[in-house]
């Protein structure tokens, strides 16, 4: 276990040293449009630029169709922008690689493999041997608490565990950069606190680059160390905000003064939005 640690923080030194000290991730200038049925142009995301300092969990919210998951894609190297660039450890984002891992709202494990064989997929396809595919997969199923369910399929996991392997997946391959679309939208909310506790603890252990994408404002607070507050049509980023809750943190947080502060003035900004006509 504890090798499996160590090799994962020499991942990131390294990581650090390859991005030559350079933010993890960096959108400059990133705009996308689409062509629609009618001729026309539609504008997602106008002139998007942000800066995610390695190691840092960022948050994007926003309301519906400002472009959060559009800026995702983009940084998964899922589509292009139309113009601008987007660089993850000082390299130019040109198509999807393993260097960025992604957790999605809906479940996107393999039905056919078990827990184990669905968190060491990436592993194997890299050519890793047995015994050190082992050892990682037994450290991430322990990390989310499902040693005792490696051997079960998908089909028989609730929809909290199913997140669980997906994080477990996604960090198993060390990526640079953790890229998380609404990963627990579609779960109840005592589920979901649940899981915001769990990734808290993971990513203390971990320390990945985090962006993160919700529409829940408690969420984003609770998680992010920097909360990116988006506008639609064109999409936008309207304001970047320090989150100055301290860590460790816990569920009790809700309740303090700066955090509903905080919550206050995202939803005053989101509000806005939807005061805008259509
Ligand atoms: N292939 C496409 N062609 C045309 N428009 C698209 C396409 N994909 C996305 N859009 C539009 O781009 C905008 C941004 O979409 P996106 O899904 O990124 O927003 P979002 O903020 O993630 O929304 P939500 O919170 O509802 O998931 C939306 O208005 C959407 O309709």
């Amino acid at each position: 276990m504890g090798s499996v640690t160590a090799m994962h923080r020499d991942a990131a030194v390294n990581q650090a040293a390859t991005g030559n000290q350079q933010d993890r991730l960096r959108v400059e200038q990133v705009c996308l449009r689409y062509s629609t049925p009618d001729g026309q142009t539609f504008t997602a995301l106008e002139n998007v630029s942000l800066s995610v300092p390695d190691q840092q969990f960022a948050v994007l919210v926003g309301p519906s169709g400002c472009g959060k998951s559009s800026l995702l894609y983009l940084t998964a190297g899922l589509a292009e922008p139309t113009s601008g660039s987007i660089c993850v450890g000082g390299k130019r984002v040109e198509g999807p690689g393993a260097d960025r891992g992604m957790v999605f709202q809906s479940y996107t494990l393999f039905p056919w493999l078990s827990v184990r064989q669905n968190i060491e997929f990436g592993l194997k396809r890299k050519g890793m041997v047995s015994a050190e595919r082992e050892e990682i997969v037994d450290f991430y199923l322990n990390e989310v608490g499902l040693t005792q369910f490696a051997d079960r399929y998908p089909k028989q996991l609730s929809g909290g565990m199913m997140q669980r392997v997906a994080i477990a997946r996604a960090l198993a391959n060390d990526p640079q950069i953790l890229l998380m679309d609404e990963p627990f939208g579609a779960l109840d909310s005592q589920t979901r606190m649940q899981m915001q506790q769990l990734l808290l603890r993971v990513w203390e252990h971990s320390k990945k680059t985090v962006v993160f994408v919700t529409h829940d404002i408690d969420e984003a607070i609770l998680l992010g160390d920097r909360v990116y507050v988006m506008g639609a049509r064109p999409g936008r980023i309207k304001r970047e905000m320090e989150v100055p809750m301290p860590r460790p943190r816990d569920m009790d947080m809700v309740m303090e003064r700066q955090f509903i502060e905080m919550k206050r003035e995202i939803l005053g900004l989101l509000h806005n939005e939807l005061d805008k006509p259509h």
